[in-house]
């Protein structure tokens, strides 16, 4: 389980503070034994007496591997390893020396019930050779348990990226700190369970994981208004505003009014509705001082009174929610637009979305921060690895959510959710925080199968669960 508010360092961050507990006296051996200790404490627990067979790669994932091969011997488990290359000059080598047990070549090596991955690590940079990630993979598959010593080996540390990691990985040990491959793009399906191993190396960083939020019980002099008025813009799809709308509520608003021209069908009752048919309706009404919050976007269209919303939205001097439609319809203008907002603006897109309105290179999270800044809004860029960034350079990672949530409308739920959060906790990326841990903490109190209408049931609990 991925500890909540955990630090996130690059794989150059790691060095850097690698360096900088070096430079504080402490040698690059002892940093290495306190690795491979934490790495046979983990093997040893899921090993429960079976044979072991751990891969040692050439640098200092392998110096790792070489530490909890030898103390893992020494506590009487059957081990046996297999290097890959001559281990680098240094503690590696070093660690190599210690390791008196059986070692055999990789093409020779005999699958074994359990299984230790130390090939590669932080210093992954290139595809895995082919037949050493056929190997690999094969003897993953054999194993009953298999552990990858800080990543997944062929998980490039930075991106997540796919350079030739093996499918079936149960525990990833993650050294002195999480890094984005661990919850990014593919290394989080690889990863299998992530566990952090404090080997006492300090780091400053302003990524984290999502955490929990504290919210508060509202307080005797509490009132609707008090609580925040979020107004929801309908559009061409009606249901994809009510479902934010009441995502809203349920979110703890207290106040939400559904502005549009639709029919008004069954409930909730305590849902506002405001007719709304034109832009100059929507700019009076957005007028109206008591709106802390207004969310456009979910089934909202792409026509001309669409365009005409976001400009009447756009021009309102209040916090702005933009998901869906209206992310399409900003397109690649996204960032000049938005940069012009004198209002806190936060945007919800997911992938395409967001491809449609930024370019960028790097990681997800690196392209995140920069159309952050860029378009000094906070980003929740959605998916299974939602990453929410702010323009001054503060990152959080989701590192619970429930593939269930792929599903429609539930985008529509975050965004009224957000809102609600928006009125109730303020600026940047506080509110974002708590609505997508929200979101993702309803969706497994939904469990499987859920549809974005339940969800919608399930926020009240997720909040029981932060005061
Ligand atoms: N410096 C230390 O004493 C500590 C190091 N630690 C361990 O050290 C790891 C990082 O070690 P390194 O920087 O030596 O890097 P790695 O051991 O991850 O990789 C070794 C070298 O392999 C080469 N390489 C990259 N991709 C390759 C490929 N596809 N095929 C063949 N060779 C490839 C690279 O040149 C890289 O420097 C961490 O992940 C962690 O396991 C931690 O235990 C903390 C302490
Ligand atoms: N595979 C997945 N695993 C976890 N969460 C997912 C996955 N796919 C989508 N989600 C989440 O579900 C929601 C879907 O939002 P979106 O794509 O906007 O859908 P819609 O527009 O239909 O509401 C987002 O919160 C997203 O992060
Ligand atoms: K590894």
């Amino acid at each position: 389980m991925i500890p909540s508010g955990a630090p996130i360092v690059t794989a150059a961050e790691m060095r850097a503070a690698e360096q900088a507990v070096f430079a504080s006296g402490v040698s690059q051996d002892s940093l290495m034994e306190r690795a491979g200790a934490a790495v046979a404490r983990e093997t040893a627990r899921f090993a429960t007496g079976r044979p072991i067979l751990i891969l040692a790669g050439p640098g200092n994932n392998g110096g790792d591997s070489y530490v909890a091969a030898r103390l893992l011997q020494n506590a009487g488990h059957d081990v046996s390893l297999v290097a890959t290359g001559a281990p680098a000059p240094g503690a590696a080598e070093r660690m190599h020396a210690l390791w008196h047990g059986p070692t055999s070549s990789l093409y020779a090596a005999r699958p074994r019930p359990v299984l230790v991955d130390g090939l590669f690590g932080t210093g992954m940079t290139r595809p895995l050779e082919r037949g050493l990630a056929a190997v690999f993979a094969d003897l993953c598959k054999q194993a009953e348990f298999t552990l990858a010593i800080d990543l997944p080996s062929g998980i490039h540390a930075d991106t997540g990226a796919d350079l030739g990691a093996p499918r079936g990985i149960d525990v990833t040990l993650a050294l002195g700190a999480l890094k984005p491959g661990h919850l990014l793009d593919i290394g989080l399906e690889r990863c299998g369970r992530v566990l952090l191993a404090d080997i006492d190396i300090p780091v400053h960083t302003r990524w984290r994981t999502v955490t929990r939020p504290r919210i508060d019980t509202p307080g005797a002099h509490s009132h609707k208004y008090s609580r925040g008025l979020v107004a929801v813009i309908e559009g061409a799809m009606p249901g994809a505003a009510r479902l934010a709308a009441r995502a809203a509520m349920a979110g703890g608003a207290g106040y939400v009014v559904l502005a549009g021209d639709r029919p008004w069908g069954e409930g909730p009752d305590a849902l506002v509705r405001r007719e709304v048919r034109t832009a100059e309706d929507l700019s009076e009404f957005l007028g109206w001082d008591r709106i802390d919050a207004i969310v456009l976007g979910p089934g909202l269209g792409r026509d001309r009174r669409a365009e005409a919303y976001l400009r009447a939205a756009f021009a309102a001097p209040k916090p702005l929610i933009l998901d869906g439609d209206a992310l399409t319809l900003l397109g690649t203008d996204a960032a000049r637009w938005l940069e012009t907002r004198a209002a806190p603006t936060w945007i919800t897109p997911h992938s395409g979305e967001f491809d449609r309105m930024f370019a960028g290179v790097g990681s997800k999270i690196d392209r995140t921060l920069a159309a952050a800044a860029e378009a000094r809004a906070t980003i929740v860029h959605k998916g299974a690895d939602t990453v929410i960034a702010a323009p001054k350079g503060e990152v959080r990672l989701l590192a619970h959510g429930s593939r269930w949530l792929s599903t429609a409308g539930t985008g529509d739920v975050l965004a009224g959710l957000l809102a609600a959060q928006v009125v109730q906790s303020g600026k940047g990326v506080a509110p974002a925080e708590a609505a997508v841990w929200l979101h993702a903490r309803a969706a497994q109190l939904a469990g499987p199968a859920l549809i974005a209408d339940e969800l919608i049931g399930h926020i009240p609990g997720a909040i029981s669960e932060c005061l």
